[in-house]
Parts: structure tokens; sequence; C-alpha cells
């Protein structure tokens, strides 16, 4: 099976602290994968440098047979908006911009056509159980009701990996097992990949695999 991400001897400190000392790594198209790991263990950092976000100071990350890391940054721009979704601990909605809109504007800024866009926007908000929603603001959705709506908006160009921080941090009990139910079926019915940095031990222990970050680095390491 060809990996989907494979990250090989990622090295990143800040300042004089070295925060991943030689991360190797490899998941699968269709995994769920969980990131786990005591506070300040550098699960953060390692899930923006696997998403692109941030560039380490050694190793490579292979995404979709893209060596992310050769390419320049306005490159590595369209490259991120193109194959990766992204759902934070805070959804980070555009207030000024209906569900619908929100979960458009990465296919736009990816110059697919309007009406294609938003075709799949609402056949998202539909599986996601927003059907009536696309109009509303997010100051007049729920929690939950956001969170899906960020999930929509990670999954509107197709993204080969989903990278999600503490996606369920913000919510209460019934949402955030909600979510984890719909990361799963979206995995399921759609072969959706998932890397997930979280404290939820319930969630961590429902995903395929747990990856363990202690002293910088993957513990124990990974056996092929
Ligand atoms: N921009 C930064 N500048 C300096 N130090 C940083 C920066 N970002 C993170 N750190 C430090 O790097 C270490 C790892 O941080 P990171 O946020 O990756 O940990 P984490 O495992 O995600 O923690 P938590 O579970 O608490 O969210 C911590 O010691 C943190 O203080």
């Amino acid at each position: 099976m060809t990996p989907i991400l494979t990250a090989s001897n990622i090295q990143r400190s800040y300042g004089t602290l070295p925060v991943l000392r030689g991360i190797d790594l490899t998941i699968h198209s269709g995994e769920i994968v969980s990131i786990v790991g005591a506070s300040g263990a550098g699960k953060s950092t390692l899930l923006h440098i696997l998403g692109t976000l941030d560039r380490p100071d050694a190793g490579d990350v292979v995404l979709a047979n893209q060596n992310v890391f050769a390419l320049n940054d306005n490159q590595l721009a369209r490259f991120r908006n193109e194959k990766i979704g992204f759902v934070f601990q805070f959804n980070n909605l555009l207030p000024e911009f209906t569900a619908l809109e929100n979960v458009c504007l990465p296919g736009f800024i990816a110059g697919k056509p309007e009406r294609e866009v938003r075709e799949r926007a609402q056949a998202l908000l539909q599986t996601l159980g927003l059907p009536d929603r696309g109009g509303h603001f997010p100051s007049q959705m729920s929690g939950g009701e956001q969170q899906r709506t960020a999930v929509a908006r990670a999954l509107i160009n197709q993204p080969a990996v989903v990278f999600a921080d503490e996606p369920s941090g913000n919510l209460d009990s019934h949402n955030a097992e909600e979510l984890h139910k719909l990361f799963f079926n979206l995995r399921d019915n759609f072969g959706q990949t998932f890397i997930i940095v979280t404290h939820n031990e319930a969630l961590a222990d429902l995903a395929d695999r747990k990856i363990v970050i202690r002293d910088g680095q993957v513990n124990p390491p990974e056996v092929e």
C-alpha cells in the first residue's frame, strides 16, 4: 500500500529548545491516526509541519507524492489549499460569511467554478447533518454545528489528508462524540484520511493507530 504521507527525521527547535528530535512516521490512505503525548511534547508543532503550515529545521515530508518542502512558499500555499484540510479547536469560521460561504471559500481560492463549489458545499452540509444551516452565520449556530461546518470547509477540495488539532476540545461530551463519529463515517464512506492531535482519550483510542510523542520522538518507534 502506498503511503499518503511519509515524514523522515523531522527536527524543529524553538531557539535553543529542541522540540522535535527526529520524527519518522508513515500514514496510509484511509487511516485515522491520533497523535498523543504530554502537554508541551510537540504535538501541535508536528501537526503544523506535517500540514505544511511550518517548515522543519531538518527532515522531509512527502504528502500525496509531493516532497512538500521542496516547494517555494507560493507553490506550497497552492498545494495546501488543494491537498490539505484543517480543523482546529476553535473553528475559525469567518463571522461575516454564512455557513455555505465559509465552506465554499477554499474552493473559490482554488479557482474552481462557482456553481460546482456551491453544489458541493451544499452536498457536504447535507452529509454533515446541516442541510438547512447554509444561510446561517456562525453566530447563529451551536458550537457543534459550527465545528461540523468547519469540517465541511476542510473537505471542500477533496483533500488527501485532513489534519485536526484538538477538534473536539471546545465541545461538550455529546457534541464531541458526534464529531468523532463523523470522522469515522467520512473515513468509512469516502476513504478520508485523518491525522488528529487530541487529549481526548476516547478519540485517541478509537483511532486505527495512536502515535505517542515523547522526548521529541515517536515512542515507541513505528515498525513497518
Ligand atoms: N512559537 C513558539 N516559540 C517558542 N516556543 C514554542 C513555540 N511554539 C511552541 N513552543 C514550545 O514548544 C514546545 C512544544 O509545543 P507544542 O504546542 O507543539 O506542544 P503540544 O504537545 O501540542 O502541547 P499541548 O498538548 O499543551 O497543546 C512547548 O514547550 C512550547 O512551549
